[in-house]
């Protein structure tokens, strides 16, 4: 998963203390006698202490992605869940604390050594680097926060992908199991308690990826709230085309007009193309609708195949226009 390299970020109280016992640990069993001993020992104790707090600090920018670099689904979901550019905020607050742990260091280095107590420049120097790191407690704490949430998000490939829609019971994951001939993996999904599920399968070489979205392209998009809408148009980033499923037997307790109405808003909120299917063709009540554009049953599995390879050749339609945008965008650069 794109955010698990990164660790968890301690505290300045826990940096902190880790950076003074290593100090001090690294003078234990020695013993000091004398002023040049004692200036030599306090000098370790600055060097080590500075050097584990800059190290920590460079350790977790470092591990945090290059949010440029994100691929833009992960880059618009990290951004809708903890804000992009307070992380960078912080992430720079760090880099600002890690430079001038460094310097106040050096600084304190290069008095002890005209210092009458070399004990109290170390002890004056533990102070700042103490209040430096206070000075950030708020962006570890932020960042930690971010981390876990960010761990959360779910691996979904850069791959090309069909996204099911559709009022619940109208066979949306009977679908995913029929194409896919597999139980879909859950993966969690930002501002839905159901997570998303994923499922893949292979045509040839190619392999494509179904993901049905339970408890968020399910309802209508009027009834959701801001927040809930940029994680679900994070979607539209992926190389994808919408299946959208219509229960024309209104068995799933919908009825047409609101299914339709559903319809409408994927179609305009998304700028996805779109595939509208009716399923449950085996039923009696089942009849033909004019903005419908196939039919299929997932029970007997008629027109599965004929809807599969529609979305396959959408796709990849969709895919091809998309570079061709590209590449006139980079013609455009020169
Ligand atoms: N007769 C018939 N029943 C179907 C068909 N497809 C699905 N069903 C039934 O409809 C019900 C709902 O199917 P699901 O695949 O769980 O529907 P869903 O849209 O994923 O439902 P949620 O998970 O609640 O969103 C189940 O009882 C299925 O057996 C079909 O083609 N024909």
């Amino acid at each position: 998963m794109i955010f698990e390299k990164i660790n968890t970020v301690q505290t300045s109280e826990e940096l902190l203390d880790k950076a003074f016992r290593r100090a001090t640990r690294a003078m234990s069993g020695k013993t000091i006698s004398g002023r040049k001993t004692a200036i030599e020992a306090n000098e370790s104790m600055m060097l080590t202490a500075g050097n584990i707090l800059t190290d920590n600090l460079k350790n977790i920018v470092r591990r945090f992605p290059t949010f440029e670099n994100l691929p833009p689904f992960y880059y618009e979901l990290a951004d809708v869940m903890v804000g992009v550019d307070d992380m960078r905020k912080s992430l720079s607050r760090l880099d600002w604390a890690s430079a001038k742990i460094h310097e106040v260091t050096r600084e304190h280095v290069g008095k002890i050594r005209k210092a009458r107590e070399p004990m109290s420049v170390r002890k004056q120097c533990f102070g700042r680097l103490s209040s430096i790191m206070r000075s950030i407690d708020k962006d570890l704490i932020f960042l930690n926060e971010s981390r876990n949430k960010l761990r959360k998000l779910p691996s979904v490939n850069d791959e090309p992908t069909i996204v099911v829609a559709g009022y619940p019971n109208i066979g949306k994951s009977s679908f995913v199991t029929k194409v896919t001939g597999a139980t879909p993996e859950i993966a969690p999904y930002p501002f839905t308690t159901k997570g998303v599920s994923i499922g893949h399968f292979f045509v040839g070489n190619d392999r494509y990826q179904v993901m049905d979205t339970p408890g968020l392209l399910d309802r209508p998009m009027s009834e959701r709230n801001e927040i809930e809408l940029q994680a679900i148009t994070a979607l539209k980033n992926l190389d994808a085309v919408v299946l959208f499923i219509i229960d024309a037997t209104e068995t799933c307790g919908y009825e047409i007009e609101d299914q339709k109405r559903m319809l409408e808003e994927v179609r305009s909120g998304f700028k996805l193309p779109v595939l509208v299917v009716a399923n449950k063709a085996d039923l009696p009540q089942f009849r033909d609708l004019d903005f419908v554009d196939m039919k299929m049953s997932t029970a007997t599995g008629e027109g599965i195949e004929e809807v599969t390879s529609t979305l396959i050749e959408m796709v990849k339609k969709a895919i091809a226009e998309k570079e061709v945008v590209e590449e006139n965008v980079i013609m455009d650069d020169y």
